[in-house]
């Protein structure tokens, strides 16, 4: 692959490359501090943004506008301290923006010569939909076949919280999950299953309270190799004790 034609295709996953052409996950530099860090690194809000303290700042002011256009008084009691909640809030609930998958991960990979699926499965959930900054929530579930290596079994969960806490499609986030580990274990396949309920067609639009979205990722042997996929399928969907 050309690095151009890398670079497009890495930054329509989310990725971006390093100088080796190596496709890697990371958006923003790794901090857990909700704004700290953010718009320091090389994603699309390099550069835009001010410091952490003028973009508390600002999300303040612009949800105490919001409140305003509700028809709402800012300045009642109840509503004093909402701005600086909501801001706090929503960094938290994004904070996935300054996590990397690679730094997560770390250095928890074990040499095993092990050839056996390993699935960990009910990983709960809770991300943004992209298009109503409202939660979708579920749960994932993943399984990989190690080629000589595997990773913690936290640090599944982990790469979970890195994409979830984003806004998100559940397609993307789904894909972004299996790519990441993928590029971290070069395991002989991985498969990701995401099931989830989106409150944007629950307490609003459509208004439909039973549908579950589910979408999966397959990858090396869980695309080539039909029993393999199988095996995973039934695993993943044998959770019926899913419930809400
Ligand atoms: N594919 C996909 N669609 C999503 C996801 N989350 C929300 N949506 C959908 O995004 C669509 C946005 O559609 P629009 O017609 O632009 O927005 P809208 O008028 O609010 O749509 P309604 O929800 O139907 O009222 C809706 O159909 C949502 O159900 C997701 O994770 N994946
Ligand atoms: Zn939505």
């Amino acid at each position: 692959m050309s690095n151009t034609r890398g670079r497009e295709a890495a930054a329509r996953r989310g990725a971006h490359e390093t100088d080796d052409d190596e496709p890697v996950v990371k958006l923003f530099p790794c901090d857990r501090s909700g704004f700290a860090t953010r718009g320091d690194g090389d994603g699309a809000a390099a550069g835009v943004l001010g410091s952490a303290e003028e973009r508390q700042r600002e999300f303040e002011t612009l949800v105490r506008r919001q409140l305003e256009l509700l028809g709402e008084d800012p300045e009642r009691d109840g509503l004093l301290k909402t701005p600086s909640r909501v801001a706090k809030s929503m960094a938290w609930l994004t904070r996935g923006y300054d996590l990397d998958a690679r730094d997560v991960i770390g250095d928890a990979l074990f040499e095993v010569d092990s050839e056996g699926m390993v699935m960990v499965r009910d990983i709960e959930l809770y991300s943004l939909c992209e298009h109503h900054l409202l939660p979708f929530y579920g749960k994932a579930h993943i399984a990989y076949i190690p080629d000589g290596r595997v990773v913690g079994l936290s640090k599944l969960a982990r790469v979970v919280e890195v994409f979830a806490r984003r806004l998100q499609v559940q397609e993307r986030l789904t894909e972004q999950i299996a790519l990441a580990l993928e590029e971290a274990l070069r395991p002989k396949g991985v498969g990701v299953v995401v099931e989830a309920a989106h409150l944007c067609m629950m307490m609003r639009g459509v208004e439909k309270q039973n549908s579950m979205t589910v979408t999966s990722a397959l990858r090396g042997a869980f695309k080539d190799d039909a029993r393999t996929r199988d095996e995973f399928l039934r695993l993943a969907h044998g959770n019926a004790a899913w419930s809400r």
